[in-house]
C-alpha cells in the first residue's frame, strides 16, 4: 500500500465539510472544537458555520437522517465486528483516527461527492486508518450463504452473486447487515452513465463514453434475464427465495449501481482474490493522486494469529485535521469513472479518450471494390494483412490517447501499415522493430495519420470546445441543468480539449523532427491514415472498443459468464 509524501490531494480536500460527526457516538463536540479553531479568527463565524451545517440549534443534527445513518453504522461495526471507532484514547489504543462526513465536496467543480472520511486529528505517513473484518463484507461467499448453494452454485459470477445478496439484503425486514445498507446510496445519487436517461446520453454524443454505456446498459439487461427469467431462471427454480417483485429491474441496476462504484477487488486472501463490498472502507473518496489502496490480510499480531481475514488501510502520507482522506480507485480515465462511479475529476492525470485509427490495406481486390481511379492498389497489402492477424490485431484499432503521450501500440500499428517497398527493400515485414522510427518518410505518415485521426474524433461531437466553456462559464444558466447533463457537459469539453492538445503536441512534433517537408509527402502515397469508405461501413459493427477492453481486465461483467 501506500508511502507518497507529497500532498497533491490538498486541493479535493473538503476543508469544511457540511454535515459530520465524530466516528464513535455521532456527538459533535471535537468537531465542533476543531471548527472552532480553524475558522476562530472571524468572529462569529463558527456559529455561523455551523448553523449553516446544521449542527447548532435545537436539533444539532440528530434529525437529519444521514447522520443517524452513520451513526447507526459506526454502533454496527462495533458491536458486531469490533471495529476500533472511538474517539477517545483508551489503554494501548489511539482514538480512531477518522470521521464520517455526511457531505463532502469537490472543491473545482463544488459538485457533492457524497459522504467521506475526514481525519479527525492529525495523521502520518503510514499510520493504520481502518480494519475491517471479512465476516462483516459482502462477498460471493456470504451470498451464496444467504441464499443457498443450490441457487448461486460454484462457478457463478462474484458480480452476479453479490448482487443477489444486495438485493436479498435491501428487502429483508431482519438484515444483518442493515445498518450498511443504510448508508448506500440511491441509484440517482451515483448516477454513473449507465443509469442514464437518452435524454441526458445525449449530451455526451460523439463522446466514446455513449458505445460504451449502451453496450453496458445491454449486458445487465442480458445478464438479468439470463439469471432470473425463463425455466432455467431463479424465479422459476426458487420462487421462494427469489421473489419476483423484490428482485426487479430496477433493484438489479441499484445493485449494480453499489458494486461497480464501491466494491473492492481483495487480492491477497489466503483463498485467492475475492471481489466484497466493505462496509465504512467503502466511504472513502476517490484522488487520482493517493497512492493508498484498500487490501485484506490476516488478521491477529505476529504471536496470535486468529487466522480471520480483515480488511486494512494504511496512510499514504500525512493529512492534517480536517482534511479529507482520499484513496485511488485505480489508475482510472474519466470515461471510465463516469460509465461506473458517476463523477469524472477535473484533474485526472490518467484521463484518456479513445480515438479509433483505422486503415484497411489496399489489396487488390478492396481496390477493386472501391471502384476509384486514384487510389492505387498497395505492393505490401498482403502482407500487412497476414502480419496483423498473425500478431492477432484487427486494421481497425481503439487507443487511448492521453493528454501527454499516446501508446507505443498505437505507433507501432501506425508504422507497420505506413510501410512502403522504400522502407522494406525487399525484406519481410517481420523484419522490422515497429518500437523505433523506420524512415522519416514513414514517421511523418504515421503521425499525420494520427492527427487524421484525433481530428476525426473531435469531427463527431456536435459542438466544439469553446461552446461547452461558454456554457460552463453562464454559472446561472448552467446550474438550471441538471446534475447528468452537466457533468456531460464537463466530460466532452475535456475530451475535445485533450484531443486539441494532442492535435498541437503532434503538430509541433512534425516541424520539430523535420518531417513537414516536401520530399517526405511521398507517403501520401501509402494509406494516409483515411479510414476508407468499406472500412467505416464494417466500423459501425466492430469489435470491442479501448475502453471495454480495459473493463474487461478490470474483471467487470462484460461477458459475465
Ligand atoms: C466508494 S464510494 C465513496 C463514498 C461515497 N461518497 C458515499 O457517499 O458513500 C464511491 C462514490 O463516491 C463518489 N465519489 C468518490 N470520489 C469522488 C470524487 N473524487 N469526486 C466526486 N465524487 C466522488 C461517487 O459517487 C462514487 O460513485
Amino acid at each position: 500500500f501506500l508511502q507518497h509524501p507529497t500532498n497533491t490531494c490538498a486541493r479535493y480536500s473538503s476543508s469544511v465539510p457540511a454535515f459530520f460527526m465524530a466516528g464513535g457516538d455521532g456527538s459533535d463536540t471535537e468537531w465542533a472544537k476543531a471548527l472552532q479553531e480553524s475558522s476562530g479568527m472571524i468572529p462569529g463565524q463558527f456559529e455561523t458555520d455551523m448553523k449553516m451545517k446544521g449542527l447548532l440549534g435545537p436539533k444539532k443534527g440528530q434529525g437529519d437522517p444521514k447522520v443517524t445513518a452513520n451513526s447507526n453504522l459506526v454502533q454496527w461495526l462495533e458491536e458486531e465486528g469490533d471495529v476500533y471507532l472511538s474517539e477517545q484514547s483508551s489503554w494501548g489504543e489511539a482514538p480512531h483516527p477518522m470521521a464520517i462526513s455526511t457531505e463532502t465536496k469537490d472543491e473545482i467543480t463544488n459538485e457533492s461527492s457524497g459522504r467521506g472520511l475526514l481525519a479527525r486529528k492529525d495523521i502520518n505517513d503510514g499510520d493504520e486508518l481502518l480494519r475491517v473484518p471479512i465476516n462483516l463484507c459482502l462477498t460471493k461467499a456470504s451470498a451464496r450463504k444467504a441464499l443457498g448453494k443450490d441457487a448461486l452454485p460454484e462457478d457463478i459470477n462474484e458480480y452476479l452473486a453479490v448482487a443477489c445478496q444486495l438485493i436479498h439484503e435491501r428487502t429483508s425486514e431482519n438484515s444483518f447487515w442493515k445498518p450498511y445498507l443504510g448508508v448506500l446510496p440511491e441509484v440517482d445519487e451515483v448516477n454513473p452513465t449507465f443509469t442514464w436517461s437518452d435524454e441526458d446520453l445525449n449530451f455526451l454524443n460523439g463522446s466514446p463514453v455513449v458505445a460504451a454505456t449502451k453496450s453496458l446498459q445491454m449486458k445487465l439487461e442480458r445478464e438479468y434475464q439470463a439469471l432470473f427469467e425463463g425455466e432455467e431462471g431463479l424465479f422459476a427454480k426458487f420462487p421462494d427465495r427469489f421473489p419476483k417483485e423484490r428482485f426487479t429491474y430496477d433493484n438489479w441496476l441499484w445493485a449494480f449501481t453499489n458494486l461497480f462504484s464501491r466494491a473492492i477487488r481483495l487480492r491477497s486472501l489466503k483463498q485467492g482474490e475475492t471481489l466484497a463490498m466493505v462496509p465504512y472502507a467503502d466511504l472513502i473518496n476517490h484522488s487520482p493522486f493517493s497512492q493508498a489502496y484498500i487490501d485484506a490480510r490476516e488478521n491477529g499480531d505476529w504471536l496470535f494469529k486468529t487466522g480471520d481475514e480483515e480488511v486494512i488501510l494504511f496512510a499514504d502520507r500525512g493529512y492534517r485535521r480536517m482534511e479529507q482522506i482520499y484513496i485511488s480507485y485505480g489508475p482510472k480515465s474519466n470515461a471510465e469513472l463516469l460509465l461506473l462511479y458517476g463523477f469524472a475529476v477535473e484533474r485526472n492525470p490518467f484521463n484518456s479518450v479513445d480515438v479509433t485509427v483505422s486503415i484497411a490495406p489496399r489489396t487488390a481486390s478492396f481496390v477493386k471494390e472501391l471502384n476509384d481511379a486514384n487510389i492505387p492498389v498497395d505492393p505490401l497489402a498482403e502482407e500487412k494483412v497476414e502480419f496483423l492477424s498473425s500478431v492477432g490485431r484487427d486494421k481497425t484499432v481503439d487507443f487511448p490517447c492521453y493528454a501527454d503521450r499516446y501508446p507505443v501500440e498505437m505507433l507501432e500499428f501506425l508504422r507497420l501499415m505506413q510501410m512502403t517497398p522504400d522502407d522494406t527493400r525487399g525484406k519481410p515485414l517481420a523484419d522490422f522493430d515497429y518500437s523505433r522510427t523506420i524512415s522519416t518518410a514513414n514517421e511523418a505518415a504515421v503521425l499525420t495519420s494520427v492527427i487524421d485521426a484525433v481530428k476525426r474524433q473531435l469531427s463527431k461531437y456536435p459542438n466544439t470546445e469553446d461552446q461547452d466553456a461558454a456554457m460552463i462559464k453562464d454559472k446561472s444558466l448552467f446550474r438550471l441543468l441538471s446534475y447528468n447533463q452537466r457533468m456531460a457537459v464537463r466530460h466532452r469539453r475535456n475530451e475535445k480539449r485533450l484531443l486539441k492538445r494532442t492535435i498541437a503536441a503532434l503538430e509541433k512534433q512534425i516541424l520539430v523532427q523535420g518531417l513537414d517537408t516536401e520530399e517526405l509527402t511521398r507517403a501520401e502515397g501509402s494509406t494516409l491514415g483515411q479510414v476508407l469508405p468499406g472500412d467505416m461501413e464494417k466500423y459501425g459493427m466492430k469489435q470491442k472498443t479501448a475502453l471495454e477492453d480495459r473493463l474487461e481486465k478490470m474483471g467487470l461483467p462484460i461477458d459475465l459468464r
